[in-house]
């Protein structure tokens, strides 16, 4: 059995399931862009970082910044601006993301920093792009005039017929991203979003591919041979996605409940998804809908919502 239980937020509906992956997402939002209202020592008195920040004290510390064009610190040296770091994967979760994030006001999109937990190596306008995707459910539908535009970390389509050259490229722009490898051993995600696969694998690490697992040095790795869908691919690392701030898997449908009923009961057969779980026990969430926990015996929380719409 998992050594620390984690959080299992059930639903009954997909509808649901969006709202508090929604609410999840700005949560994590604004607790990771609070750091920049302490940072710049402005009146955090009344402040608990570590509980919810208003959108409001965060919405304010921005309009600050470009109403003034300086920071109120600006007599000393420029800090790196807070951004909001995030990875998503592809698949249903993209579409969990459009219904639930993009009809909200207190998405504040230009503070965002995407990159991609996977990739599948095809040119970005097929339907099995994951940055294709999003670009096609997210990112060309954020009202950009009235967010901001986020910035969007993809691998490069130029390289897609070179595995180990796409990872290695992507690779850089994470370290880029990440002040550089020197400085830190790995990248720090605010939030590394989930999906999981009947088979269990997430990202693109699949289970038996040892190799992949069990890497421990590089950030980016590349998929060759994949069981499932386009075969050629890159994929962020174990140690990456456990080093995460937090974590969030969004499961929904029966077709993934025999796979939540091993990971919950038997992580001992090791899936990508179980390694997961147990490597950042403690800082994962499940957000489920119920079909999905259909003869899985855990103990389900009630979600409570952390944001106003
Ligand atoms: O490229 C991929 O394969 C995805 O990034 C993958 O890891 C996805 O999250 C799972 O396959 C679940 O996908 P579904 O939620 O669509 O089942």
């Amino acid at each position: 059995m998992t050594t620390t239980v984690p959080k299992i937020y059930a639903f009954h509906e997909f509808s649901e399931v969006a709202e508090a992956v929604a609410d999840y997402v700005v949560y994590a939002q604004n607790n990771a862009l609070s750091k920049e209202l302490v940072d710049r020592k402005m009146s955090v008195s009344s402040l608990n970082v570590n509980s919810e920040v208003e959108f409001k004290d965060v919405q304010r510390s921005v309009s600050i910044k470009s109403v003034s064009g300086v920071s109120r610190e600006s007599s000393k040296k420029p800090k790196r601006e807070v951004r909001f770091k995030i990875a998503l994967s592809g698949g249903s979760l993209i579409h969990v993301l459009h219904k639930g994030l993009l009809s909200r006001t207190d998405v504040m999109w230009g503070k965002w920093d995407i990159y991609f937990a996977d990739e599948r190596l095809v040119p970005f306008d097929s339907e099995h792009s994951n940055f294709g995707l999003a670009k096609r459910e997210i990112l060309d539908q954020i009202d950009t005039e009235a967010y901001g535009k986020p910035n969007v970390f993809h691998i490069n389509e130029s390289l897609i017929k070179d595995p180990q050259e796409c990872a290695d490229d992507y690779e850089k722009i994470l370290i880029k991203g990440f002040a550089g490898r020197d400085s830190v051993k790995l990248p720090m995600f605010d939030l590394f979003l989930l999906g999981c696969a009947p088979d269990g694998h997430i990202a693109s690490l699949f289970p038996n591919f040892q190799e992949n697992l069990r890497e421990k040095l590089a950030w980016v790795v590349p998929v060759t041979g994949a069981p499932s869908g386009p075969t050629e691919r890159i994929s962020l690392t174990i140690p990456v996605i456990c080093h995460s701030h937090r974590l969030a898997f969004v499961v929904e449908g029966s077709t993934k409940a025999p796979v939540l009923k091993t990971i919950m009961e038997r992580p001992e057969k090791g899936l990508p998804s179980s390694i997961v779980n147990e490597g950042a026990a403690g800082r994962v969430s499940w957000f489920v809908d119920d079909e999905a926990l259909t003869d899985v015996s855990v103990i389900k929380k009630d979600y409570k919502f952390r944001s106003n719409k």
